[in-house]
């Protein structure tokens, strides 16, 4: 079943056309990696499908982009609903500076839910879904900046499931991490795909190619090429997919 559908999605910073008629489909419950060069337009394209863009003075979107059947650049659209179903994990983990509790919590209370054994047990949860729960059950109470890098961010993954979404968004999230961390992530995203749908950027081509079900390769603001992970990595259509993912630019 379709849940992201962009259809000729074209974007613009001021004069520069960013992203150049990007249409694709993304299905519930896979992975969706975004590889290509840097400044290629990934980040612009993930961040659009939650509409974090909006905030940039002089953009321009042409084109539709439909979440479950809804074009999410309605007038009558709520952005602030729409966060909700699509949440999105950064490259460096930006914990709040609030207990590990309060960092899970955070999204439930915004949205003004107060009763307290829900809190508890949503934030047991998404910790549990996060795969940190054993690691940080004895110290709730405790500052998420004492946790380690990679601990923060599967706090901040956490922290996304809290307000159950169905869709994550993921700009390079173990970029920033070990290489034991990254695992960690890694394994986390397969699990989790068997409830969310996920979009995922990332320069680690080998990641990539573990994490992903579909893989698009941007290249100057084009959607080159999209199509299952294995046939992307192993036999691609296009030259510079061929080119890209065995490592001869970018
Ligand atoms: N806020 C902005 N204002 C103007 N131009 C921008 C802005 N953000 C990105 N761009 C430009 O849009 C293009 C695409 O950027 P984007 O960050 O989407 O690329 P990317 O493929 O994610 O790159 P990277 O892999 O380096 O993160 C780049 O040329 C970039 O300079």
């Amino acid at each position: 079943m379709i849940t992201i559908d962009a259809k000729e999605v074209n974007f613009y910073y001021g004069d520069f056309h960013a992203l150049k008629n990007i249409t694709m489909e993304m299905e519930r419950n896979t992975v969706t990696a975004f590889i290509g060069p840097s400044g290629c337009g990934k980040s612009t394209f993930l961040r659009l499908l939650n509409r974090m863009n909006d905030l940039i003075p002089g953009t321009r979107l042409t084109g539709e982009i439909l979440i479950d059947g809804e074009n999410i650049y309605a007038r009558q659209t709520e952005v602030v609903e729409l966060r909700k179903k699509v949440g999105m994990v950064f490259q460096k983990p930006n914990p709040f500076p609030k207990s590990i509790f309060e960092n899970v919590a955070y999204g439930l209370r915004v949205n003004g839910i107060k009763d307290r054994a829900l809190i508890a047990e949503r934030v047991e949860r998404s910790l549990q879904g996060a795969a940190l729960w054993n690691e940080v059950k004895d110290k709730l109470k405790k500052s998420a900046f004492e946790l380690s890098g990679g601990q923060q961010q599967r706090l901040c993954i956490a922290r996304a499931l809290a307000v159950e979404p169905s869709i994550l968004l993921m700009d390079e999230p173990a970029s920033a991490l070990d290489p034991i961390s990254t695992t960690k992530i890694e394994d986390l995203i397969y699990e989790l795909k068997k409830e969310y749908t996920i979009v995922i950027v990332t320069h680690n081509m080998q990641q990539a190619a573990r994490v992903s079900d579909r893989t698009a390769f941007f290249y100057l603001g084009e959607l080159i090429e999209y199509d299952d992970t294995q046939k992307i990595f192993v036999s691609p259509t296009k030259e510079a997919t061929q080119n890209y993912v065995t490592g001869r630019f970018g």
